[in-house]
């Protein structure tokens, strides 16, 4: 295996370039030819890691003081001579850790890397390592050598010479892309940590300990399917491992080894690195010591240890969780690698064969555990996602802006992300449906009259087919036109692929009488026959083409129409509801609503078949009305989807009741719901007061644990003196949170949003609006009730509960968009309010 033995990420929409000769570096030296696989040997030397300390079992090389090379990002230090053990020196003493500061004390020390786990803070120990050196040294000096051994890797890539490789230029120029992918994939980001974790395995990695606690465990061979790109390497680099005395890992976003091919990082998805997420004190999974660790500005300046087969030592929650999750928060949202609890990496680890749905209250991770799991999957399925690819849905624009980062910065750069809106976007929206209107053509009834009006179109041959083929004349009757067409229905085919096959089913039958005849007509006669204009015709006449749109707009126009196909599915009140007052002219002129998108969406689906993907994740599921779910199912239909939600968030009209429904409606009535209960985001002052809310809006549902005390965390504040008075109070309390580190949300019903706006404005505070980035400069993000799901702030300032509640048509949407706004803060939440609260909430 060589450093850069990775397929390299397929290309699409160019075919695979199958490289079938050798690539030859520059040096003269051949690397293998396996089709799409780079190979670049021999491999530069790299410095590697200090000797682990007595009784520490690893097979990494031992440290050589002579390699000189400069790690990629190493300190400066990195060219001195160092001595093992105190490697290097200066950056010891510069990188010193600082003393103690209390996690999410005010006083703790700017981080400005989004990978960065947490401030510094007291370093557990005594460390797993023994021996005379400091740990935290010894883990920098193998930080510090894996970002050497990730460049020496890109550096053999980038030293690939491709040019007696390929046959043609498109072919090079496909390489070329997937080099310069690959390149980029293997960039060593300044403030993103190359590992995040270490275990210590008590046995040799892939050991046989038959009786050993945990002889269950993953070995690392065996991860993934492993047909492809990245993973093939990893895997197969992970499992050098298999037969050696390792019991070592380090744990990262992504696999670096070293000049042996020996791992020096894994990656965090191979299946040796699973007990990092999994294993516990009651079932230890053979790890003896798991080690997490914490960043400063891309520095490593903490970690900490449990210490899992140790009886005596009790589960503590880990501090570095609770530093990652209250870290403010500027810029887009951020990945939790790091820190992924069991729950969740039971979901992110699931089959991809399977659906899974999951239920979580507000902030238990859902979002995260859905874009982890594209990931993992990404690494284990590469190949067959590659081909059939993943789509991950969002509710809106700015939600989807968001989360966009996340995917990337596990580097998955190929996801797709999109709106249910966007998936359906065949014509313009430029309309709006009342609420009662927009329920019925999101109903699933709606599917059934769809299906009708489409194979209305079909209509009974009344005319025999007549085909002239030089002097001789072939009829097909009438009656046998209606077994073909009678045939083609019952197949249950799509209407555009029936309709695709008619000709050579009539065809077919003129072939038969010419045999019956005594002539030989071969495929061509056939294809011929297809082709005559008397065939044609017939098609034509019989099964005409259809087009979506127009066919929904009649629908939407025609009463007579619709009554035809909507007969005992839709109430004539209903039938009323959805039909235009005003009927437009054309498609183009049509002011078409979302609804009528997904409507289209449908009807297009009944005419040609949807190219289903392999993997789709569908965020804030709950808000779905039963004919989009089916316009998302028919993009996962032949492979699977992570549906994730929350009952008790529905704002719609058309919310789901029931995950059982909403399942079907997407075609997965098999898949599996899982419940998330345990709350990162919002503290639990703050939880158990929006939990109030539960029993009227979504009784039965469980209320959200959040892992994190924060008192203090909660303030709710009467204004007197009406509106003009809350909006100064609300002015100054956002300023009051803009004092503190992070990010501030301001979260007010739509319609007080200009009044708001202009309050700022006129106090001189810019703001900004949902979707726009938060940066250290910019804090202040301006939030309509309607766009704040899924969106979350360090600190949040709600206005006016009652306002929130009454923008919405009946009480327990306002109510249910109120315990959205409830649950967005991190850190802290400010209410004020001048209109009395809603009863729920006293
Ligand atoms: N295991 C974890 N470690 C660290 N942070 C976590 C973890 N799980 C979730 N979080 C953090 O908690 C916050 C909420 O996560 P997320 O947005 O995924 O929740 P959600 O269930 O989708 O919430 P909502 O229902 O409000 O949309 C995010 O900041 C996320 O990074």
């Amino acid at each position: 295996m060589s450093p850069a033995g990775y397929n390299l990420p397929p290309c699409p929409p160019p075919p695979r370039v199958r490289v079938v000769k050798e690539c030859r570096r520059p040096d003269g030296n051949r690397t293998a030819d396996r089709p799409g696989v780079i190979h670049a040997e021999p491999r530069r030397p790299v410095p590697v890691a200090p000797p682990r300390p007595a009784g520490s079992r690893t097979r990494r090389p031992a440290y050589s003081p002579e390699a000189k090379t400069v790690p990629a990002h190493a300190p400066d230090s990195a060219t001195t001579p160092r001595t093992p053990g105190t490697w290097p020196p200066e950056q010891q003493s510069r990188e010193e850790p600082e003393p103690a500061v209390p996690v999410g004390s005010a006083d703790a020390p700017d981080t400005d890397g989004a990978s960065d786990t947490a401030g510094p803070f007291d370093i557990a120990g005594p460390s797993g390592i023994t021996g005379t050196a400091d740990p935290l040294a010894l883990e920098r000096a193998h930080l510090a050598a894996s970002r050497a051994a990730l460049r020496a890797m890109r550096e053999d890539v980038q030293a690939l010479d491709i040019s007696d490789v390929t046959a043609n230029w498109v072919n090079a120029a496909v390489l070329e892309s997937q080099i310069e992918a690959r390149v980029k994939a293997l960039a060593d980001l300044a403030h993103t940590p190359l590992f995040f974790g270490r275990l210590d395995y008590l046995h040799a990695i892939g050991a046989e300990k038959s009786g050993a606690p945990g002889a269950g465990r993953p070995t690392p061979s065996g991860a993934a399917d492993t047909a492809g790109v990245a993973d093939m390497a990893d895997t197969a680099a992970t499992a050098d491992t298999a037969d050696t005395t390792d019991t070592t890992v380090y744990i990262g976003r992504r696999h670096v080894h070293d000049t042996d091919g020996d791992p020096m990082v894994i990656d965090w998805r191979a299946p040796v690195s699973q007990p990092f997420y999994r294993a516990s004190k009651k079932d230890p999974m053979d790890v003896g010591l798991r080690r997490r660790f914490g960043y400063t500005a891309g520095d490593l300046t903490a970690y900490e240890d449990e210490r899992l087969s140790e009886p005596g030592e009790a589960a503590r929650t880990s501090k570095l969780l609770q530093a990652e999750i209250e870290r403010p928060r500027v810029g887009p949202m951020r990945d939790i690698v790091a820190t992924i609890q069991p729950e969740q990496d039971e979901i992110v680890r699931g089959d991809l064969g399977g659906t899974v749905c999951v239920q979580g209250g507000p902030g238990t991770g859902k979002t995260a555990v859905g874009l982890h799991r594209v990931a993992y999957l990404l690494y284990a399925h590469r190949e067959r996602l590659a081909r059939t690819g993943t789509l991950v849905v969002g509710p809106n624009a700015s939600f989807l802006h968001y989360i966009e980062q996340v995917l990337p910065a596990l580097g998955e750069l190929e996801v797709r992300q999109s709106t249910v809106a966007d998936l359906v976007a065949s014509v313009e929206v430029r309309g709006t449906d009342p609420a009662p209107a927009a329920v019925v053509k999101g109903d699933a009834r709606m599917a059934e009259v769809l299906a009708r009006a489409v194979r209305s179109h079909v209509t009974p041959p009344a005319e025999p087919v007549v085909v002239v083929r030089g002097s001789r004349r072939w009829r097909v009757p009438a009656y046998e036109l209606a077994e073909l067409v009678e045939q083609l229905l019952a197949r249950g085919m799509r209407y555009g692929a029936a309709r695709e096959a008619l000709p050579q089913r009539i065809a077919h039958a003129v072939l038969v009488r010419m045999e019956e005849a005594g002539e030989a007509p071969d495929d061509r006669v056939q294809d011929a026959v297809a082709r005559n204009p008397a065939v044609k015709a017939a098609v034509k006449a019989i099964w005409p083409p259809v087009d979506p749109a127009k066919l929904v707009l009649r629908l939407l126009s025609d009463a007579e129409f619709l009554a035809a196909h909507a007969e005992g599915v839709l109430t004539a009140e209903e039938q009323r509801t959805i039909l235009w007052v005003k009927p437009p002219r054309s498609v183009r002129s049509a002011k078409w609503s979302a609804a009528d998108a997904v409507l289209i969406d449908e009807a297009a689906d009944l005419v040609a078949r949807t190219h289903s993907l392999g993997h789709v994740v569908l965020d804030e599921a709950q808000d779905l009305s039963p004919m989009q779910y089916r316009a998302v199912g028919r993009r996962c239909s032949t492979g699977s989807a992570t549906v994730l939600g929350d009952l008790a968030q529905g704002t719609t009209p058309w919310a789901t009741a029931s995950w059982a429904e909403a399942l079907r409606h997407l075609g997965k009535p098999e898949a599996a719901v899982e419940e998330l209960t345990a709350g990162f985001r919002v503290p639990r002052e703050v939880i158990a007061y929006a939990s109030r809310l539960l029993p009227v809006i979504s009784p039965g549902l469980t209320e959200v644990e959040s892992v994190r005390e924060s008192p203090g965390s909660l303030s709710v504040r009467r204004v007197e003196g009406g509106e003009p008075a809350l909006t100064v109070a609300v002015v100054e309390a956002c300023v009051a949170a803009l004092t503190r580190e992070g990010s501030t949300g301001l979260i007010a019903a739509d319609a007080r949003v200009p009044a708001l706006a202009e309050a700022l404005t006129a106090a001189g505070m810019p703001y900004l609006s949902p979707g726009e980035e938060t940066t250290a400069d910019a804090r202040l993000t301006l939030v309509p009730a309607s766009l704040a799901k899924g969106l979350e702030y360090d600190y949040v300032v709600l206005d006016e509960p009652a306002a929130v509640v009454a923008g919405e048509p009946d009480e327990r949407t306002g109510l249910r968009r109120l315990y959205v706004a409830l649950t967005r803060a991190v850190s802290g939440l400010t209410v004020l309010h001048a209109a009395p609260l809603p009863e729920a909430l006293t």
